[in-house]
């Protein structure tokens, strides 16, 4: 006999929001976190592929779930716009309630319903203090907006902030113009960002709506990133660049963001979709038998 996973036959649901492939599995009342390398392994499944992969454990605050976000790679996020608008779906349907409650490693953020397949999430306030980015070292942000990155000569003119992980936004004159797959992985492991950084590359159409591609930190190019319309659009709020409600058009849909200048919160909607539900499979990573003679 093989020992079987804590996660063999365990049910997940394929969803996508606007596009960014998202997987969602429930391990509330569970006593399991998973490893980098069964994330991987999820992943390389055929029927659980994702970009993100959103796991539901139980919140010892009172939220209505804690979230633990990975990559494709394993590697493991602070933040996901779009797989958050797929929890809060997931946590809604058959009566469920119409705004949730979500903690996360960068804090509580909450998600309410704007349609019956779209959702408003309040991602929180973006920081652009250099230690929670994080930067490898301050930088010169007295006008709030730039960023040099040594080494590399940006197309355009690029900022960064975090929105619960970090992002680098280069104002392009025209996306189409840049190889993400060449720019991409270089960017995303520059010196300036000892985690790591989301690529985004931006045109700004007018001061309402921008176009965007991004290359996602630990899982390549995406059809969509919810954080990065959000640090998308804040960027150009502060280089005066839009006003404070901005549609932002990916490869993979459309997200509205507002940045509220009440509480400085910043807000996005989307769409969720439903793909499937299944389970993984019932021998997912069984161990060798310790004596297979
Ligand atoms: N796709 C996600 C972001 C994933 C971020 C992840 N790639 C990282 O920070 O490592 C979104 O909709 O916001």
């Amino acid at each position: 006999m093989s020992a079987a996973s804590p996660l063999a036959g365990a049910p997940f649901l394929k969803m996508n929001g606007a596009g960014n492939q998202i997987l969602v599995m429930d391990l509330r009342g569970r006593d399991h976190v998973i490893t980098a390398d069964e994330a991987r392994a999820i992943a390389g499944l055929p029927r659980s592929g994702f970009d993100q992969l959103m796991a539901l454990h139980d919140s010892a605050g009172g939220a209505d779930a804690f979230m633990r976000i990975y990559n494709n790679d394993g590697s493991e996020s602070g933040a996901c716009g779009n797989g958050t608008r797929c929890v809060a779906w997931a946590l809604g349907r058959d009566g469920g309630p119409d705004r949730v409650t979500l903690e996360t490693s960068a804090g509580p953020i909450v998600a309410e319903r704007a349609g019956e397949f779209s959702f408003t999430v309040d991602m929180g306030p973006p920081r652009f203090d250099w230690r929670e980015i994080p930067l490898a070292h301050a930088i010169d942000d007295d006008d709030g907006v730039d960023v040099t990155l040594p080494g590399w000569t940006p197309p355009g003119t690029a900022s960064a902030l975090g929105m619960g992980n970090p992002h680098l936004v280069c104002f392009v004159p025209d996306q189409q113009a840049y190889d993400l797959a060449t720019h991409g992985p270089a960017l995303e492991r520059h010196p300036l960002f000892p985690q790591r950084t989301n690529v985004s590359f931006a045109q700004v159409l007018d001061r309402g709506h921008i176009l965007l591609r991004v290359w996602e930190r630990g899982a390549g190019p995406t059809l969509a990133c919810g954080t990065a319309a959000c640090a998308t659009a804040v960027a150009a709020i502060r280089r005066g660049l839009a006003g404070r409600r901005v549609t932002v058009d990916l490869p993979g849909g459309r997200l509205g963001v507002e940045w509220r200048e009440s509480d400085g919160h910043v807000l996005m909607t989307g769409p969720v979709e439903l793909e499937w539900e299944d389970r993984l499979p019932a021998d997912f990573m069984a161990a060798a038998p310790a004596d297979a003679g």
